[in-house]
């Protein structure tokens, strides 16, 4: 069994914030727990704009407050993301994530991610085994 706390973890080395100050995110569950799947609570910056690609990694997003939307870029649809919504990056789609409103969204990875990683320059995190 395993519990935390959303505010004291964000006190801890689990609050990571991306270099370009575009988001936070708290990193709840990590591949250091063994289950199979990373756990997060991820704060994008009203305003901003992510450049993102997980080429490694499967990501499941869902909003609970806030508003903005995806852009995926192959097909240059606009998916407009509020509370409730949940997106699904099952083809490891490059997108642009937008906030209007800031955003907290749960984010659930597989592979799960160790804890540290932040986008590198190509929008992908790093695979489990680099
Ligand atoms: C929605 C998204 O991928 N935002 C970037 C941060 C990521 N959720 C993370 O938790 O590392």
């Amino acid at each position: 069994m395993i519990v935390r706390n959303l505010e004291e973890a964000r006190q801890s080395e689990r609050l990571v914030k991306a270099e370009n100050g575009n988001w936070d995110s708290t990193r709840l569950l990590l591949a250091s727990d063994n289950g199979g799947f990373s756990f997060h609570i991820t704060r994008i910056y009203e305003g901003t704009e992510t450049h993102i690609h997980y080429k490694h990694h499967y990501e499941a997003v869902f909003c609970m407050e806030g508003e903005g939307e995806v852009e995926t870029l192959a097909d240059g649809k606009i998916w407009p993301i509020k509370p409730g919504d949940i997106y699904i990056l099952d083809q490891h789609d490059e997108h642009l994530l937008r906030a209007s409103k800031t955003m907290h969204l749960a984010c659930v990875f597989t592979p799960p991610i160790t804890g540290t990683e932040v986008h590198r320059e190509d929008g992908s995190y790093a695979p489990a085994d680099d």
